[in-house]
């Protein structure tokens, strides 16, 4: 772990900051899941936190059956100039038969239904001619059919005892549809997280009240909202705290009491009227504080009892951007998932930026664009300041630009975080 994780100076030079890979070395640290369990239907499973192995108890599909609406036959009777079968029996999905076909013998089948005994090869039914003589039917199968055609085989989607899915998975809507593939109806998974949120700031009015002078609205309360929604917690709302020492405090020990997990926003740099930092050294123990990064640089992480304190910037832009780097991979490992990454891809940058700072990583708001020659590239969003909701709004994702780098040349290769790679749709 760093020896640089307790720095507690406001004013240091970002090259004595704790840096974002050093951040995230404490956090995985320090942390562990605390969610228990239960079991929910698979009806509400969706977005929930798995916490059992899913292993397939038996094949699917369970039998061989046929792909397609057709005509079922031996692919041994079915010469090279094709076939002329006698129809000897109908075999709808859900209705099994046990007649063997015999030589020059075929089924009418239906897609899904299993394959009866001897049959190997359908044939689709629009490229086959049905004839009715004597009374009897007979099908007419084309040239040029390999063995096996148009049938599923038992377990070609899942070979009984496969492990489908393993602890920790946040379940999707396709691998809820595995599970539902097996045949089980109820599955264990982690319980809700409790995430309590708090703003904090006399100027902090919220929507649909009043604002006096100097009065900003509460935006931050319906960003994290959001935010922690797509990570399916519980939301305890926690209002908007007064910059006063004494009611901070105490309103942060009352929800560290019932919460897994307390979220703030504003207060976080060293002001007087900041009451966040103090407040937590009173009441816990904080183990990092001010990053080499930007937007975010106040950002501060501790614990208070059991409950995990993430105290983010009250700059719109600088609470996304933390809870994104930071609060969503800890609520991840709390509630019994991996410590989830960004997801980052390397594209051409439609910008320039002729000066960065060195020594601090800085994400700016990436719009997705193409280059004159129709390549995907990014562009940054013109204005840097870290209060503008307009740049997260138009944003797709954001642009990584790392410690050392002091400039970026346009048409360079720069690391982009797509926001549907960390949860937001
Ligand atoms: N002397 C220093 N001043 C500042 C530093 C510093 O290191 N030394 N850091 C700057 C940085 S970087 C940031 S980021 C901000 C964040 O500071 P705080 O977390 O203490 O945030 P506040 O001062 O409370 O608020 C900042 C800004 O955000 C607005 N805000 C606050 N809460 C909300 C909310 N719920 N919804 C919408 N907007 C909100 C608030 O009105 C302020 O405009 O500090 C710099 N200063
Ligand atoms: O984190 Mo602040 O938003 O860097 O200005």
């Amino acid at each position: 772990m760093s020896d640089r994780s307790l720095i507690d100076d406001c004013f240091l030079h970002d090259k004595d900051r704790l840096r974002h890979h050093e951040a995230l070395e404490i956090l995985k640290d320090r942390l562990r899941p605390v969610a228990g369990t239960e079991y929910v239907a698979l009806e509400d499973a969706h977005r929930r936190v798995l916490a059992e192995r899913i292993t397939a108890p038996r094949d699917v599909p369970a039998a061989d059956n046929s792909a397609v609406d057709g005509y079922a036959f031996r692919h041994k009777d079915h010469d090279p100039a094709g076939g002329f079968f006698k129809l000897e029996q109908r075999i709808a999905a859900g209705h099994p038969s046990d007649r063997e076909i015999g030589p020059w013998a075929a089924a009418r089948i239906f897609t899904g239904a299993l394959m009866p005994p001897g049959a190997d090869t359908v044939a689709m039914q629009e490229d086959c001619e049905r004839h009715e003589q004597d009374g009897k039917s007979f099908v007419i199968v084309p040239h040029g059919l390999a063995k096996g055609a148009n049938r599923r085989r038992a377990g070609e989607d899942v070979k009984q005892g496969t492990v489908l899915l393993e602890p920790g998975r946040r379940l999707r809507p396709q691998d809820v549809a595995a599970i539902a593939s097996t045949g089980q109806e109820t599955v264990r998974v982690h319980a809700h997280l409790k995430v309590g949120l708090m703003s904090t700031g006399d100027e902090i009015r919220r929507p649909g009240t009043d604002l006096p002078d100097g009065g900003v609205y509460d935006s931050n309360h319906y960003l994290l909202r959001g935010l922690c929604q797509s990570l399916d917690v519980e939301i305890e709302d926690l209002g908007i705290l007064n910059d006063t020492a004494d009611r901070v405090e105490a309103a942060m020990r009352d929800a560290a009491g019932r919460c897994d997990m307390l979220l703030t926003t504003g207060g976080a740099s060293r002001g007087e009227e900041d009451h966040i930092l103090t407040s937590l050294d009173q009441l816990g123990e904080r183990h990092m504080w001010q990053l080499a990064i930007k937007p975010g640089r106040p950002m501060m992480f501790g614990q208070i009892g059991d409950c995990v304190f993430l105290g983010l910037p009250g700059n719109p832009v600088a609470a996304m951007v933390c809870f994104l780097l930071y609060a969503r991979p800890v609520l991840s490992v709390l509630g019994g998932g991996p410590f989830t990454e960004p997801q980052r891809f390397l594209v051409p940058a439609a910008f320039e930026v002729p000066k960065k700072k060195p020594d601090r990583r800085e994400f700016y708001r990436g719009i997705l664009t193409s280059d004159e020659t129709g390549r995907t590239a990014v562009t940054k969003f013109t204005r840097d300041g870290s209060g503008l909701i307009t740049g997260l709004r138009e944003a797709d994702g954001l642009i990584e630009i790392p410690e050392e780098a002091t400039r970026v040349e346009r048409g360079a290769l720069v690391t982009f975080l797509p926001f549907s790679g960390m949860g937001l749709g």
